[in-house]
Protein backbone atom coordinates (compact mmCIF):
# COMPACT_ATOMS: atom_id res chain seq x y z
CA UNK A 1 0.00 0.00 0.00
CA UNK A 2 1.78 3.63 -1.20
CA UNK A 3 2.53 5.38 2.09
CA UNK A 4 0.13 8.16 1.52
CA UNK A 5 -2.84 5.27 2.69
CA UNK A 6 -0.98 4.10 5.85
CA UNK A 7 -1.28 5.95 9.33
CA UNK A 8 -0.30 6.06 13.00
CA UNK A 9 -3.60 6.40 13.81
CA UNK A 10 -6.88 6.62 11.92
CA UNK A 11 -10.02 8.50 13.49
CA UNK A 12 -13.11 8.03 12.02
CA UNK A 13 -16.00 10.69 12.85
CA UNK A 14 -15.09 14.54 12.63
CA UNK A 15 -17.26 15.56 15.17
CA UNK A 16 -16.03 17.49 18.78
CA UNK A 17 -14.23 14.46 19.89
CA UNK A 18 -12.81 12.87 16.33
CA UNK A 19 -11.46 16.32 15.89
CA UNK A 20 -9.91 16.62 19.43
CA UNK A 21 -8.30 13.48 18.95
CA UNK A 22 -6.89 13.88 16.19
CA UNK A 23 -5.40 17.51 17.29
CA UNK A 24 -3.74 15.67 19.83
CA UNK A 25 -2.32 12.70 17.98
CA UNK A 26 -0.88 15.73 15.60
CA UNK A 27 0.66 17.14 18.68
CA UNK A 28 2.41 14.08 20.16
CA UNK A 29 3.67 13.97 16.00
CA UNK A 30 1.64 10.66 15.69
CA UNK A 31 0.84 10.52 11.57
CA UNK A 32 -2.82 10.90 11.76
CA UNK A 33 -5.99 10.66 9.35
CA UNK A 34 -9.25 12.37 10.21
CA UNK A 35 -11.99 10.80 8.54
CA UNK A 36 -15.40 12.32 7.80
CA UNK A 37 -18.99 11.05 6.25
CA UNK A 38 -20.20 14.40 5.32
CA UNK A 39 -18.86 17.58 3.62
CA UNK A 40 -17.23 19.40 6.44
CA UNK A 41 -19.03 21.85 8.12
CA UNK A 42 -22.33 20.00 8.54
CA UNK A 43 -25.46 20.10 10.83
CA UNK A 44 -26.23 16.60 10.52
CA UNK A 45 -24.61 15.00 14.03
CA UNK A 46 -23.93 16.31 17.36
CA UNK A 47 -21.47 18.85 17.31
CA UNK A 48 -22.91 21.99 15.45
CA UNK A 49 -24.52 24.85 16.61
CA UNK A 50 -23.06 28.23 17.51
CA UNK A 51 -23.34 27.47 21.49
CA UNK A 52 -22.75 25.31 24.19
CA UNK A 53 -22.36 25.38 27.63
CA UNK A 54 -19.34 24.88 29.51
CA UNK A 55 -19.24 24.48 33.87
CA UNK A 56 -17.52 22.66 36.42
CA UNK A 57 -21.58 21.87 37.92
CA UNK A 58 -21.70 18.58 38.00
CA UNK A 59 -23.50 15.56 39.94
CA UNK A 60 -20.33 13.87 40.24
CA UNK A 61 -16.78 14.30 41.17
CA UNK A 62 -14.89 12.97 38.40
CA UNK A 63 -16.52 15.08 35.60
CA UNK A 64 -15.84 17.98 37.62
CA UNK A 65 -12.55 17.18 38.24
CA UNK A 66 -11.76 16.23 34.31
CA UNK A 67 -12.86 20.50 33.87
CA UNK A 68 -10.19 21.72 35.87
CA UNK A 69 -7.50 20.42 33.11
CA UNK A 70 -10.19 20.77 30.26
CA UNK A 71 -10.51 24.78 31.13
CA UNK A 72 -6.85 24.97 30.87
CA UNK A 73 -6.50 22.97 27.49
CA UNK A 74 -9.62 25.28 25.75
CA UNK A 75 -7.98 28.38 27.47
CA UNK A 76 -4.70 26.81 25.18
CA UNK A 77 -6.06 26.16 22.36
CA UNK A 78 -7.60 29.91 21.89
CA UNK A 79 -3.81 31.69 22.70
CA UNK A 80 -2.57 28.87 19.68
CA UNK A 81 -4.57 30.02 17.20
CA UNK A 82 -5.79 33.38 18.64
CA UNK A 83 -9.62 32.38 18.32
CA UNK A 84 -11.66 33.38 21.41
CA UNK A 85 -14.24 29.98 22.35
CA UNK A 86 -14.72 30.62 25.65
CA UNK A 87 -17.16 33.49 27.29
CA UNK A 88 -17.96 33.73 30.86
CA UNK A 89 -21.44 33.83 31.92
CA UNK A 90 -21.73 31.85 35.01
CA UNK A 91 -24.50 28.86 35.30
CA UNK A 92 -27.85 29.13 37.26
CA UNK A 93 -28.46 25.86 38.48
CA UNK A 94 -32.13 25.49 40.35
CA UNK A 95 -34.29 22.40 41.63
CA UNK A 96 -36.16 21.19 44.74
CA UNK A 97 -33.85 22.59 47.67
CA UNK A 98 -34.70 18.86 49.05
CA UNK A 99 -34.27 16.97 45.73
CA UNK A 100 -31.20 14.45 45.44
CA UNK A 101 -30.46 15.81 42.21
CA UNK A 102 -29.46 19.65 43.07
CA UNK A 103 -28.10 18.38 46.59
CA UNK A 104 -25.66 16.52 44.18
CA UNK A 105 -24.81 19.66 42.44
CA UNK A 106 -24.32 21.68 45.53
CA UNK A 107 -22.18 18.89 46.81
CA UNK A 108 -20.07 19.05 43.63
CA UNK A 109 -19.21 22.25 43.84
CA UNK A 110 -18.86 23.14 47.61
CA UNK A 111 -16.55 20.25 48.01
CA UNK A 112 -14.64 20.98 45.28
CA UNK A 113 -14.08 24.67 46.05
CA UNK A 114 -15.62 25.80 42.59
CA UNK A 115 -16.79 29.74 42.96
CA UNK A 116 -19.84 29.77 43.43
CA UNK A 117 -22.74 32.51 44.87
CA UNK A 118 -25.96 31.11 46.69
CA UNK A 119 -29.15 32.94 46.03
CA UNK A 120 -31.73 32.58 48.33
CA UNK A 121 -35.41 33.35 48.00
CA UNK A 122 -35.09 37.03 49.42
CA UNK A 123 -32.20 38.18 47.37
CA UNK A 124 -32.73 36.04 43.61
CA UNK A 125 -34.30 38.54 42.19
CA UNK A 126 -31.77 41.41 43.32
CA UNK A 127 -29.29 39.16 41.12
CA UNK A 128 -31.51 37.67 38.65
CA UNK A 129 -34.41 39.48 36.67
CA UNK A 130 -37.03 37.95 34.66
CA UNK A 131 -36.92 34.42 36.49
CA UNK A 132 -39.61 33.25 38.70
CA UNK A 133 -38.00 30.58 41.02
CA UNK A 134 -39.93 27.84 41.66
CA UNK A 135 -41.22 28.08 45.65
CA UNK A 136 -39.45 25.41 47.46
CA UNK A 137 -36.11 25.22 44.71
CA UNK A 138 -32.34 26.59 45.86
CA UNK A 139 -30.45 28.17 43.63
CA UNK A 140 -26.49 28.29 43.16
CA UNK A 141 -24.42 29.70 40.71
CA UNK A 142 -21.13 28.03 39.20
CA UNK A 143 -18.96 31.26 38.14
CA UNK A 144 -16.58 29.39 35.92
CA UNK A 145 -19.69 28.53 33.75
CA UNK A 146 -19.86 30.08 30.47
CA UNK A 147 -20.27 29.48 26.81
CA UNK A 148 -18.37 27.38 24.24
CA UNK A 149 -18.77 29.03 20.62
CA UNK A 150 -19.24 25.62 19.12
CA UNK A 151 -18.94 25.77 15.67
CA UNK A 152 -16.15 28.14 15.68
CA UNK A 153 -14.33 25.81 18.10
CA UNK A 154 -14.40 23.10 15.88
CA UNK A 155 -13.20 24.31 12.59
CA UNK A 156 -10.87 26.17 15.01
CA UNK A 157 -9.76 22.78 16.10
CA UNK A 158 -9.61 20.94 12.73
CA UNK A 159 -7.58 23.91 11.41
CA UNK A 160 -5.13 23.70 13.87
CA UNK A 161 -4.50 19.67 13.53
CA UNK A 162 -4.27 20.43 9.67
CA UNK A 163 -1.27 22.79 10.55
CA UNK A 164 -0.11 20.29 12.26
CA UNK A 165 0.50 17.76 9.58
CA UNK A 166 -2.82 16.22 10.15
CA UNK A 167 -5.25 15.11 6.93
CA UNK A 168 -8.87 15.35 7.00
CA UNK A 169 -10.78 13.58 4.53
CA UNK A 170 -13.98 14.43 4.62
CA UNK A 171 -16.83 13.19 2.22
CA UNK A 172 -15.68 9.46 2.62
CA UNK A 173 -18.19 7.31 4.46
CA UNK A 174 -16.03 4.39 6.15
CA UNK A 175 -17.62 1.42 4.78
CA UNK A 176 -15.54 -1.74 6.32
CA UNK A 177 -12.99 -1.87 9.58
CA UNK A 178 -11.27 -5.08 9.23
CA UNK A 179 -9.24 -5.76 13.11
CA UNK A 180 -6.40 -6.95 13.33
CA UNK A 181 -2.25 -6.03 14.57
CA UNK A 182 -2.42 -3.39 11.28
CA UNK A 183 -6.41 -2.46 10.76
CA UNK A 184 -7.54 -1.92 7.44
CA UNK A 185 -10.23 0.56 7.29
CA UNK A 186 -12.03 1.24 3.76
CA UNK A 187 -13.97 4.14 2.46
CA UNK A 188 -16.30 5.05 0.18
CA UNK A 189 -13.28 6.42 -2.17
CA UNK A 190 -10.02 4.77 -0.79
CA UNK A 191 -7.90 1.98 1.26
CA UNK A 192 -6.30 2.90 4.30
CA UNK A 193 -3.92 1.18 7.33
CA UNK A 194 -3.38 2.16 10.53
CA UNK A 195 -1.67 0.77 14.00
CA UNK A 196 -4.26 1.97 16.16
CA UNK A 197 -8.39 3.13 14.91
CA UNK A 198 -10.06 5.62 17.03
CA UNK A 199 -14.05 5.18 16.45
CA UNK A 200 -15.85 8.75 17.40
CA UNK A 201 -19.00 8.23 15.20
CA UNK A 202 -21.65 10.52 17.59
CA UNK A 203 -24.89 8.66 16.85
CA UNK A 204 -23.33 6.19 14.08
CA UNK A 205 -21.76 4.49 16.89
CA UNK A 206 -23.24 1.14 16.25
CA UNK A 207 -23.65 1.58 12.61
CA UNK A 208 -19.70 1.14 12.76
CA UNK A 209 -19.11 -0.86 15.72
CA UNK A 210 -21.28 -3.87 14.21
CA UNK A 211 -18.23 -4.66 11.78
CA UNK A 212 -15.95 -5.41 14.74
CA UNK A 213 -18.65 -7.32 16.48
CA UNK A 214 -19.71 -5.44 19.26
CA UNK A 215 -22.77 -3.19 19.77
CA UNK A 216 -23.23 -0.99 22.86
CA UNK A 217 -26.60 -0.33 24.28
CA UNK A 218 -26.54 3.50 22.79
CA UNK A 219 -29.83 5.18 22.22
CA UNK A 220 -30.08 8.01 19.33
CA UNK A 221 -32.43 10.41 20.58
CA UNK A 222 -33.36 13.54 18.86
CA UNK A 223 -33.19 17.22 20.61
CA UNK A 224 -35.65 20.34 19.09
CA UNK A 225 -33.39 22.95 19.99
CA UNK A 226 -35.33 25.82 20.52
CA UNK A 227 -35.20 29.43 20.62
CA UNK A 228 -37.25 32.07 22.31
CA UNK A 229 -38.02 35.41 21.71
CA UNK A 230 -37.42 38.02 24.06
CA UNK A 231 -40.44 40.68 24.73
CA UNK A 232 -38.37 43.52 26.01
CA UNK A 233 -34.70 44.12 24.04
CA UNK A 234 -31.99 42.65 26.19
CA UNK A 235 -33.31 41.47 29.11
CA UNK A 236 -32.15 38.03 28.79
CA UNK A 237 -28.68 39.09 27.35
CA UNK A 238 -24.82 37.86 26.90
CA UNK A 239 -24.31 42.04 27.11
CA UNK A 240 -26.39 42.00 30.09
CA UNK A 241 -24.60 39.46 32.11
CA UNK A 242 -27.31 37.28 31.91
CA UNK A 243 -26.25 33.38 33.02
CA UNK A 244 -26.68 30.22 31.50
CA UNK A 245 -28.73 28.45 33.62
CA UNK A 246 -29.93 24.49 34.59
CA UNK A 247 -32.79 22.97 36.30
CA UNK A 248 -32.41 19.75 37.77
CA UNK A 249 -36.63 19.39 38.19
CA UNK A 250 -39.51 21.01 37.19
CA UNK A 251 -43.22 20.96 37.84
CA UNK A 252 -43.34 20.13 34.16
CA UNK A 253 -40.47 17.64 34.27
CA UNK A 254 -38.19 15.34 36.16
CA UNK A 255 -35.40 15.85 33.57
CA UNK A 256 -33.40 18.95 33.04
CA UNK A 257 -34.28 22.06 31.22
CA UNK A 258 -31.18 24.47 30.11
CA UNK A 259 -31.04 27.89 28.51
CA UNK A 260 -28.10 30.21 27.55
CA UNK A 261 -28.53 33.75 27.24
CA UNK A 262 -29.29 35.54 23.58
CA UNK A 263 -26.55 35.33 21.36
CA UNK A 264 -26.89 33.78 18.17
CA UNK A 265 -30.04 35.56 16.87
CA UNK A 266 -31.05 38.39 17.96
CA UNK A 267 -33.25 38.64 20.99
CA UNK A 268 -33.88 34.81 21.09
CA UNK A 269 -32.73 32.52 24.37
CA UNK A 270 -31.91 29.11 23.75
CA UNK A 271 -33.66 26.87 25.82
CA UNK A 272 -33.83 23.19 25.49
CA UNK A 273 -35.60 20.06 27.37
CA UNK A 274 -32.67 17.42 28.03
CA UNK A 275 -34.20 14.52 26.47
CA UNK A 276 -36.12 13.68 22.68
CA UNK A 277 -37.76 10.98 21.08
CA UNK A 278 -35.76 8.05 19.64
CA UNK A 279 -34.70 8.26 15.84
CA UNK A 280 -32.48 6.93 13.00
CA UNK A 281 -29.72 9.26 12.69
CA UNK A 282 -29.97 9.06 8.42
CA UNK A 283 -33.72 9.89 8.84
CA UNK A 284 -33.79 12.18 12.08
CA UNK A 285 -36.12 14.56 10.11
CA UNK A 286 -38.83 12.29 10.11
CA UNK A 287 -39.21 12.21 13.77
CA UNK A 288 -41.43 14.58 14.34
CA UNK A 289 -42.41 14.74 18.23
CA UNK A 290 -43.15 18.05 19.67
CA UNK A 291 -43.67 16.72 23.29
CA UNK A 292 -40.49 18.27 24.74
CA UNK A 293 -41.72 21.40 23.13
CA UNK A 294 -44.58 21.76 25.13
CA UNK A 295 -42.80 20.82 28.96
CA UNK A 296 -40.60 23.74 27.33
CA UNK A 297 -43.72 26.07 26.83
CA UNK A 298 -45.29 25.65 30.18
CA UNK A 299 -42.14 25.80 32.00
CA UNK A 300 -40.89 29.58 30.19
CA UNK A 301 -44.52 30.57 30.97
CA UNK A 302 -44.64 30.05 34.02
CA UNK A 303 -41.10 30.94 35.10
CA UNK A 304 -39.65 33.09 32.16
CA UNK A 305 -41.94 35.88 31.72
CA UNK A 306 -40.02 38.11 29.21
CA UNK A 307 -40.12 35.38 27.07
CA UNK A 308 -42.82 34.39 24.46
CA UNK A 309 -43.89 30.90 24.98
CA UNK A 310 -43.81 29.65 21.22
CA UNK A 311 -40.17 29.02 19.86
CA UNK A 312 -39.39 31.25 17.04
CA UNK A 313 -37.29 29.12 16.24
CA UNK A 314 -36.29 25.23 16.36
CA UNK A 315 -33.34 23.41 14.66
CA UNK A 316 -32.11 19.93 15.00
CA UNK A 317 -29.57 17.77 17.13
CA UNK A 318 -28.89 14.58 18.33
CA UNK A 319 -28.23 13.10 21.44
CA UNK A 320 -26.46 9.70 21.97
CA UNK A 321 -27.81 8.32 25.04
CA UNK A 322 -25.53 5.12 27.21
CA UNK A 323 -28.43 3.61 30.23
CA UNK A 324 -26.02 5.78 32.71
CA UNK A 325 -25.81 8.66 30.96
CA UNK A 326 -21.55 8.22 31.43
CA UNK A 327 -19.11 8.07 28.20
CA UNK A 328 -17.67 5.45 26.62
CA UNK A 329 -14.23 5.96 26.45
CA UNK A 330 -12.34 2.62 25.96
CA UNK A 331 -10.63 -0.06 23.92
CA UNK A 332 -12.64 -2.61 21.72
CA UNK A 333 -13.02 -5.58 24.22
CA UNK A 334 -11.55 -7.82 21.67
CA UNK A 335 -9.19 -5.25 19.78
CA UNK A 336 -7.07 -3.50 21.90
CA UNK A 337 -5.89 -0.91 18.77
CA UNK A 338 -9.89 -0.35 18.09
CA UNK A 339 -10.66 2.75 20.69
CA UNK A 340 -14.15 3.78 21.24
CA UNK A 341 -15.80 7.12 22.14
CA UNK A 342 -19.13 7.19 21.92
CA UNK A 343 -22.62 8.02 24.08
CA UNK A 344 -21.15 11.37 24.95
CA UNK A 345 -25.04 11.93 26.41
CA UNK A 346 -26.23 15.33 25.27
CA UNK A 347 -23.06 16.72 27.61
CA UNK A 348 -19.95 15.76 25.76
CA UNK A 349 -18.65 19.06 24.19
CA UNK A 350 -17.28 20.55 27.03
CA UNK A 351 -15.16 17.88 27.88
CA UNK A 352 -13.76 17.65 23.96
CA UNK A 353 -10.42 18.37 24.68
CA UNK A 354 -9.56 16.09 27.91
CA UNK A 355 -11.62 13.38 25.91
CA UNK A 356 -9.19 13.96 22.61
CA UNK A 357 -6.42 13.66 24.96
CA UNK A 358 -7.55 10.62 26.56
CA UNK A 359 -8.46 8.47 23.04
CA UNK A 360 -5.57 9.54 21.96
CA UNK A 361 -3.70 7.79 25.25
CA UNK A 362 -5.78 5.05 24.79
CA UNK A 363 -4.38 4.44 21.13
CA UNK A 364 -1.13 4.80 21.90
CA UNK A 365 -1.00 2.26 24.54
CA UNK A 366 -0.30 4.41 27.02
CA UNK A 367 -1.97 4.64 30.84
CA UNK A 368 -4.46 7.36 30.92
CA UNK A 369 -4.64 10.31 32.51
CA UNK A 370 -7.65 9.79 34.33
CA UNK A 371 -8.80 7.13 36.03
CA UNK A 372 -11.83 5.88 33.37
CA UNK A 373 -13.36 2.91 34.98
CA UNK A 374 -16.68 5.00 35.19
CA UNK A 375 -16.64 5.04 30.89
CA UNK A 376 -15.49 1.64 30.47
CA UNK A 377 -17.73 -0.82 28.47
CA UNK A 378 -17.55 -3.56 30.87
CA UNK A 379 -20.28 -2.27 33.39
CA UNK A 380 -23.04 -2.89 30.51
CA UNK A 381 -21.87 -6.37 30.85
CA UNK A 382 -25.58 -7.21 30.69
CA UNK A 383 -26.79 -5.50 27.66
CA UNK A 384 -24.08 -5.40 25.31
CA UNK A 385 -24.27 -7.74 22.08
CA UNK A 386 -21.50 -9.15 20.98
CA UNK A 387 -20.75 -11.70 18.31
CA UNK A 388 -17.15 -12.20 19.71
C1 LIG B 1 -29.03 20.33 21.39
C2 LIG B 1 -27.75 19.92 22.04
C3 LIG B 1 -27.24 20.68 23.07
C4 LIG B 1 -26.09 20.28 23.71
N1 LIG B 1 -25.58 21.07 24.70
C5 LIG B 1 -24.40 20.78 25.27
C6 LIG B 1 -23.82 21.67 26.19
O1 LIG B 1 -24.39 22.72 26.49
N2 LIG B 1 -22.62 21.34 26.71
C7 LIG B 1 -21.97 20.20 26.38
O2 LIG B 1 -20.89 19.97 26.91
N3 LIG B 1 -22.49 19.33 25.49
C8 LIG B 1 -23.68 19.60 24.92
N4 LIG B 1 -24.23 18.77 23.98
C9 LIG B 1 -23.56 17.50 23.69
C10 LIG B 1 -22.42 17.58 22.71
O3 LIG B 1 -22.71 18.50 21.69
C11 LIG B 1 -22.15 16.17 22.20
O4 LIG B 1 -21.87 15.33 23.31
C12 LIG B 1 -20.96 16.12 21.25
O5 LIG B 1 -21.12 17.06 20.21
C13 LIG B 1 -20.79 14.72 20.67
O6 LIG B 1 -19.75 14.74 19.73
P1 LIG B 1 -19.31 13.48 18.89
O7 LIG B 1 -18.02 13.87 18.24
O8 LIG B 1 -19.35 12.28 19.76
O9 LIG B 1 -20.47 13.25 17.82
P2 LIG B 1 -20.78 13.96 16.42
O10 LIG B 1 -20.63 15.42 16.53
O11 LIG B 1 -22.08 13.45 15.95
O12 LIG B 1 -19.61 13.46 15.48
C14 LIG B 1 -19.60 12.17 14.91
C15 LIG B 1 -19.13 12.32 13.50
O13 LIG B 1 -18.88 11.04 12.94
C16 LIG B 1 -19.22 11.07 11.59
N5 LIG B 1 -19.41 9.69 11.13
C17 LIG B 1 -20.32 8.80 11.58
N6 LIG B 1 -20.22 7.63 10.91
C18 LIG B 1 -19.22 7.78 10.02
C19 LIG B 1 -18.66 6.93 9.03
N7 LIG B 1 -19.10 5.69 8.79
N8 LIG B 1 -17.62 7.42 8.27
C20 LIG B 1 -17.15 8.67 8.48
N9 LIG B 1 -17.68 9.53 9.39
C21 LIG B 1 -18.69 9.09 10.16
C22 LIG B 1 -20.53 11.87 11.61
O14 LIG B 1 -20.89 12.36 10.35
C23 LIG B 1 -20.17 12.96 12.60
O15 LIG B 1 -19.62 14.09 11.97
C24 LIG B 1 -25.40 19.12 23.32
C25 LIG B 1 -25.90 18.34 22.26
C26 LIG B 1 -27.06 18.74 21.62
C27 LIG B 1 -27.60 17.89 20.51
O1 LIG C 1 -23.87 19.76 29.20
C1 LIG C 1 -24.51 20.78 29.39
O2 LIG C 1 -24.07 21.69 30.08
C2 LIG C 1 -25.90 20.90 28.82
C3 LIG C 1 -26.83 21.47 29.81
C4 LIG C 1 -27.37 20.48 30.74
C5 LIG C 1 -27.89 19.30 30.06
C6 LIG C 1 -27.07 18.85 28.98
N1 LIG C 1 -26.29 19.64 28.33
Amino acid sequence: MSSNRVFDCIVIGAGVQGSFTAYHLAKGNKKALLLEQFVLPHSRGSSHGQTRIIRKAYEQDFYTHMMEECYELWSQLEKEAGVELYRKTGLLVMGPEKSENYQQFKTTLQKNKIPTVILTPDNFSKHISNVQLNEGDGAIVDVTAGILYADRALKTVQDQFQMLGGIIRDKEMVTDIKPGPIVTVSTTAHVYQAKSVVITAGPWANRLLIQTGLQLPLQVIKINVCYWKVKVPGSYDLKNHFPCFLLTESEESKEHIYGLPSNEYPEMMKICYHMGSETDPDNRDQQKDRSDIDILQRYIARCLPGLHPEPAVVETCMYTLTPDRHFVLDCHPAYRNIVIGAGFSGHGFKFGPIIGKLLCELSLGKVPSYDLSPFQIKRFQANIKSSL
